[in-house]
């Protein structure tokens, strides 16, 4: 999928919501257990019942590593019914990996080919040749850890060397690799007060925000700071959404769950035309 596509979406649906499918089996209803592939029949519940209020979905690939063999079927499973259901969908492998060169060109025909994500979770910390090979892929789209939403983002992304922060030296060294064009990044919704910072580095790639919900980011904020002329974000819900209930109405909570979400995002999006 191209940016322009996903900005178009975005107006479209007036949403610029993502829902995380981290889909956990100790939490999903009972009677499903009961089915041959249960990750797979919550996931297509959930999309059945949420696509029109989304733009993208984002399996967290540790969930379905978890399970060995069977959860790598439901992934696949599930991104193959994305893809023929609801092909206008923006779709995130969270799956936050970078190594040497070689071993980088496999995982991204691994989740670009083999599964036919748009995109995948990259963590910058070994470098250049590291993220390159994912920059390859026409149309596919790398995003960059940077400011993550957790407390141990503080351990090293915001410590200072040659007056810079890492954040900092992450987006702007990073925007120097070949097609950079390509590369989006992960900014926590817990940390919305640097989105300000960010943007006058990146003025319009996309961010993608995860931390409302059940980390309590606030999305006013990220709109504040974070939203740029082509929008510029993907704000994830994943708990919060997807576990609503536990009971048969699951798919139902879902769907009001994440409406409010992009009733909010109707709002901030008109408010900032
Ligand atoms: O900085 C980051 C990077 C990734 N995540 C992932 O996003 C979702 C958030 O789930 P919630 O249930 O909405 O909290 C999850 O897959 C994380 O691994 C993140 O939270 N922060």
């Amino acid at each position: 999928m191209t940016t322009q596509q996903l900005v178009d979406q975005i107006h479209k649906k007036r949403s610029f919501l993502c829902i995380g499918l981290d889909t956990d089996l100790d939490k999903i209803p009972a009677h499903l257990k009961q089915l041959e592939d249960p990750i797979f029949e919550f996931n297509k519940a959930i999309i059945d019942a949420t696509h029109h209020l989304c733009v993208a979905y984002k399996p967290n690939i540790a969930f379905y590593e978890a399970y060995g063999l069977s959860g790598w079927k439901s992934l696949e499973k599930t991104i193959e019914y994305l893809n023929a259901e609801y092909p206008e969908q923006f779709t995130i492998a969270d799956a936050k990996r970078g190594d040497i060169g070689n071993t980088s060109t496999r995982y991204a025909k691994a989740f670009f080919e083999g599964m036919n994500f748009d995109s995948i979770t990259i963590a910058p910390y070994m470098g250049k040749d590291s993220v390159e090979p994912f920059l390859e892929f026409e149309n596919k789209h790398t995003i960059l850890l940077a400011l993550t939403s957790n407390k141990g983002a503080f351990d090293f992304q915001t410590t200072v060397s040659d007056g810079e922060e890492l954040y900092k030296k992450v987006i702007r060294i990073s925007k120097s690799y070949k097609n950079s064009e390509n590369l989006m990044y992960v900014v926590g919704a817990t940390k919305a007060e640097y989105l300000a910072k960010i943007r006058n580095i990146i003025p319009n790639n996309f961010l993608l925000v995860p931390g409302v919900g059940a980390q309590g980011g606030s999305l006013e904020e990220v709109c504040r700071y974070g939203m740029s002329e082509n929008v510029g974000l993907l704000v994830n819900s994943s708990r919060g959404i997807i576990y609503a209930s536990d009971q048969a109405d699951f798919a139902m909570a879902a769907k009001n769950e994440a409406a409010k979400l992009q009733s909010q995002m109707a709002v901030l999006l008109e408010s900032a035309r």
